[in-house]
């Protein structure tokens, strides 16, 4: 059995590891940690995780997380670097917060305001085939942020096939409320998010802007720019991300096609809808699924494509635990659901 503790196990994605990890038949849960609630029954938190409500939560530290074979990561952004440094090389280590995600300190600067602590191998497995190679046998792992997953499975085929150019991307996503964390935030009420859409970080000060753009250059092997505005939507989960960019002249809707049914025909957890269906987050809600779909608007000469993840799971908890499987050598699809919750 892999023993496994979960830093951050008060908060959303915390919880949603420990729901993913309870039906993991090779993981065995053990510290679970948390700041303030230290020292409360995790099933005051967590009332649907039913097996393990008589948890206490110790202190995150060093010291509660040792001796494990996986430590989980869901804290603030900045508070795990240096928690990271102090945990064993021989620990897989899996943050999900942003800390260990870009590779250009810059960028890190420019977006995040601290000192950049580094990058690690990237979790999302489906980005390229470098991303698998790098992932088994990692033994420090950077989760995607939840727009940046949505954003980048949907673009990255048209990329990969050469068929997009590189500036003009647009990239509008709407995210559920988890994907603030737990911590009370006034423009997060329910009285301000019931019945009412809202943008937000609007004019490319979004920290996942320069995310995306890495993962797209990466792929497209030329700089990408993207235009990202994020929206938060009324609904407690899932992110629907539209995105659009200019094709080369002469990319006929067959070429499109190919190129994400050549991406994307193997993959486990990124499904290319039938032709005409359009994604919902209603469908792949706590699936470890996205789905895409595409289409050539040939009057103006773009690509649209749209995806929808639940931001808790594929987004976050779900993804870290695929990029686990990878690193200890065991099949990806391990523990991780391949079906939605509906209606
Ligand atoms: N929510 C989402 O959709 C996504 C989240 N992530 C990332 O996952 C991480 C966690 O996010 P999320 O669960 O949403 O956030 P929450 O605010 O819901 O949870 C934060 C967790 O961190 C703990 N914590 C806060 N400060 C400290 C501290 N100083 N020392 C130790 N523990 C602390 C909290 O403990 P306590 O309850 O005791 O305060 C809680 O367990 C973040 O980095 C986030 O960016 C990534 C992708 C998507
Ligand atoms: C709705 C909402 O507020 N979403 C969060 C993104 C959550 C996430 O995935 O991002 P990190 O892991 O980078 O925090 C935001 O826009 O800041």
């Amino acid at each position: 059995m892999i023993s496994v503790a979960v830093a951050g196990a008060s908060g959303y994605a915390g919880g949603e590891l420990l729901r993913l990890l309870l039906g993991h038949p090779q993981v065995r849960i053990g510290s679970l940690t948390a700041g303030g609630n230290a020292g409360t029954r995790l099933g005051e938190l967590h009332p649907h995780l039913g097996p393990l409500a008589d948890r206490v939560l110790a202190q995150t530290s060093p010291d509660t997380l040792a001796g494990h074979d996986v430590v989980f990561l869901a804290l603030p952004h900045g508070a795990s670097a240096a928690l990271a440094a102090d945990l064993p090389d021989d620990t897989v280590v899996i943050d999900c917060g942003a800390d260990f995600r870009l590779t250009d300190a810059e960028q890190w600067q420019a977006f995040y305001g601290s000192e950049h602590a580094g990058s690690w191998p990237y979790g999302l497995p489906e980005l390229d085939a470098r991303a698998r190679r790098e992932l088994n046998g990692a033994k420090r792992i950077a989760v995607p942020g939840c727009y940046p997953t949505a954003a980048t499975l949907a673009l990255a085929p048209a990329f990969a096939a050469g068929i997009a150019q590189p500036e003009d991307v647009v990239i509008v996503a709407a995210s559920g409320t988890s994907g603030a964390g737990k911590g009370l935030k006034p423009h997060l009420l329910g009285a301000e998010v019931m019945g009412a859409m809202s943008p937000y970080g609007v004019g490319g000060g979004h920290r996942h802007t320069p995310e995306i753009e890495q993962n797209l250059t990466r792929v497209a092997e030329v700089p990408v720019t993207v235009s990202f505005t994020p929206t938060l939507a009324p609904m407690p989960r899932g992110i629907l991300a539209t995105c659009t960019a200019k094709v080369h002249p002469g990319v006929s809707a067959n070429e499109v096609r190919a190129a994400y049914e050549k991406a994307y025909g193997t993959e486990r957890f990124v499904q290319l809808l039938p032709e005409g269906q359009w994604p919902t987050t209603g469908a792949v809600l706590a699936s470890n699924c996205v789905h895409v779909q595409v289409a050539l608007d040939e009057r103006v000469g773009r690509v649209i494509a749209v995806s929808a993840e639940d931001n808790l799971t594929k987004g976050t908890a779900g993804g870290a635990i695929q990029s686990m499987n990878l690193a200890l050598g065991i099949p990806e699809e391990t523990g991780l659901p391949t079906t939605g919750v509906a209606p």
